[in-house]
C-alpha cells in the first residue's frame, strides 16, 4: 500500500442499522470534519493519557475548525473502563453543555474507544461517535462493530451498549509508538481473525513472525485491512449477537476469565492468546478440530510471541469466572471452537472432565 492510498471498508447498512466506513491510511484526521458534521456545535475528544499530546493537538484544531471543542483525559489501559471514569466523562461533558447533537471522538487503544462508545450510547441514551483507533487491536477490532462498554468487579464488559461509531479513523501512522507487547497483543485478535474466517492472515503471519511484530513489517496494512473485513462482515449481518456473531469471541471465556483474575493487568490481546489455545484443545479434546489446525495455534501464536499457558492452580477460579461469560445460559457455559480451519461453531455445555483436560493442556 502506498502511503497515499486509503481502503475504505464498509459496515453495517443492513436491518435498520446506519452504514458507516472505516478508513484505513495514513495522515487521516482531514476526515475527521467531514464526519463530525455541521450540526455539532460541541465536540469532546476522550484520550488516555499516553496520548496526551495527540488529544490536546486533535482539541486544538478541532477548535481552530470552529467547534468548542474538550478534551477528557482518562487513564490508560483498562483502568479507563470503570463506572467512575464513565462518571467523570458524563460530567465533563454536562458542565460543558453537550447535547444531542454534539459529538464525540474516542481516541487510543481498545479500552479508551469502549469507553467513549459507552460514553456516547449512555449520555443523553445516545450521541454520535467516531473512533480514532490507535492500536492494532483497536483498529482490527475494538473500535469496530458497536460493541462499547466498562468492566465491574464482577466480570469484564459487563455494562455496556451496542452503539456503532460514525466512522472508523485507522491511521497507521499511531501504530510507530507502540510499545511492542501492546502491538503484539493486538496480533492476538488478528490472528482471532485467521483461524475463524481468513486463513490467508496465517500464512502472512508464518511466512516472517518476526516481521509481523512490527509496523514496519511488509504486510502490516494488508493484516489489518483482512482483520477489519472479518469482523465487518460479521457484525453487518448480526449486529446485536443473536447468533453469528459469538464467533468473535473465539478465546475469550476463557482469555476474559483470565483477564479478571488478574485484576485487569494482562493486556487483552494476551488473554485471549491463551483463551484460543485453550479453545482449540478444547475443540481438538471434543472431537470437532483435526491435529493439524490445533497445533497450529500454538506454532502461530507462539511464533509472534503471545503466551500460550496459564498458572495450573488456577482453574477453579477460571471455571468461576467463566459463568458469567455473555454466551452462557443459564448454568450452561457455551464456547466457541473450530470444527476445522474457518469453521467456527458453538459447543454448548461441555463435559466437565474435558474441560479439565484441555485446561490441562493450557496450564503450567
Ligand atoms: N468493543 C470491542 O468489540 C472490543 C474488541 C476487542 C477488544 N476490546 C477491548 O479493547 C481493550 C484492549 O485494547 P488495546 O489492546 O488497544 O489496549 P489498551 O487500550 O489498553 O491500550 C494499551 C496501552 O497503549 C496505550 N496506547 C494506545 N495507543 C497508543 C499509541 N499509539 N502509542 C503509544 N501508546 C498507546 C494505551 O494508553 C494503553 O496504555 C480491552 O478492554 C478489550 O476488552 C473491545
Ligand atoms: O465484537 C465482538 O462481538 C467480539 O466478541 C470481539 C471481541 O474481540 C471483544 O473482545 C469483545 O469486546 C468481547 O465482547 P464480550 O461481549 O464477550 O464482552
Ligand atoms: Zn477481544
Amino acid at each position: 500500500m502506498s502511503s497515499e492510498a486509503v481502503t475504505r471498508i464498509r459496515v453495517g447498512g443492513t436491518a435498520g442499522t446506519d452504514p458507516y466506513e472505516v478508513l484505513v491510511g495514513r495522515q487521516l484526521l482531514g476526515e475527521l470534519g467531514g464526519l463530525i458534521g455541521t450540526a455539532a456545535k460541541r465536540v469532546a475528544v476522550v484520550h488516555p493519557e499516553a496520548l496526551a499530546e495527540t488529544g490536546e493537538a486533535l482539541r486544538a484544531d478541532l477548535a481552530e475548525q470552529g467547534y468548542e471543542a474538550v478534551a477528557i483525559q482518562v487513564p490508560n489501559a483498562e483502568e479507563a473502563k470503570t463506572a467512575e471514569v464513565a462518571a467523570y466523562c458524563w460530567k465533563a461533558l454536562g458542565q460543558s453543555g453537550f447535547t444531542r447533537t454534539d459529538v464525540i471522538v474516542g481516541v487510543g487503544g481498545g479500552a479508551s474507544t469502549d469507553l467513549a462508545g459507552f460514553v456516547a450510547a449512555t449520555w443523553l441514551r445516545g450521541v454520535r461517535w467516531i473512533a480514532v483507533p490507535t492500536t492494532v487491536l483497536a483498529m482490527v477490532d475494538a473500535a469496530v462493530g458497536g460493541k462499547t462498554g466498562i468492566n465491574t468487579a464482577e466480570g469484564k464488559n459487563l455494562v455496556g451498549a451496542f452503539h456503532p461509531p460514525a466512522g472508523v479513523l485507522c491511521d497507521l501512522a499511531a501504530l510507530d509508538s507502540l510499545q511492542t507487547n501492546d502491538y503484539v497483543s493486538g496480533l492476538a485478535e488478528v490472528i482471532k481473525a485467521g483461524f475463524i474466517a481468513d486463513p490467508v492472515i496465517l500464512d502472512l503471519i508464518e511466512a516472517d513472525p518476526q516481521a509481523a511484530r512490527t509496523p514496519q513489517g511488509p504486510h502490516t496494512a494488508e493484516l489489518i485491512e483482512r482483520s477489519i473485513r472479518v469482523k465487518a462482515d460479521v457484525v453487518s449481518s448480526d449486529l446485536k449477537e443473536a447468533g453469528r456473531r459469538e464467533i468473535l469471541n473465539y478465546g475469550h471465556t476463557l482469555g476474559h476469565a483470565i483477564e479478571k483474575n488478574e485484576r485487569y493487568k494482562w493486556r487483552h490481546g494476551a488473554a485471549v492468546s491463551v483463551g484460543m489455545h485453550f479453545a482449540a484443545e478444547l475443540g481438538r479434546l471434543a472431537g470437532r478440530l483435526d491435529d493439524a489446525t490445533a497445533d497450529r495455534h500454538r506454532t502461530v501464536l507462539a511464533s509472534v510471541g503471545l503466551p500460550l499457558h496459564y498458572r495450573h492452580d488456577q482453574w477453579p477460579r477460571l471455571l468461576e469466572n467463566m459463568r458469567v461469560d455473555k454466551k452462557s445460559r443459564g448454568d450452561l457455559l457455551r464456547f466457541i471452537v473450530l470444527d476445522g480451519l474457518a469453521k467456527p461453531t458453538v459447543l454448548e455445555g461441555p463435559d466437565p472432565a474435558v474441560l479439565l483436560a484441555a485446561y490441562g493442556e493450557v496450564a503450567q
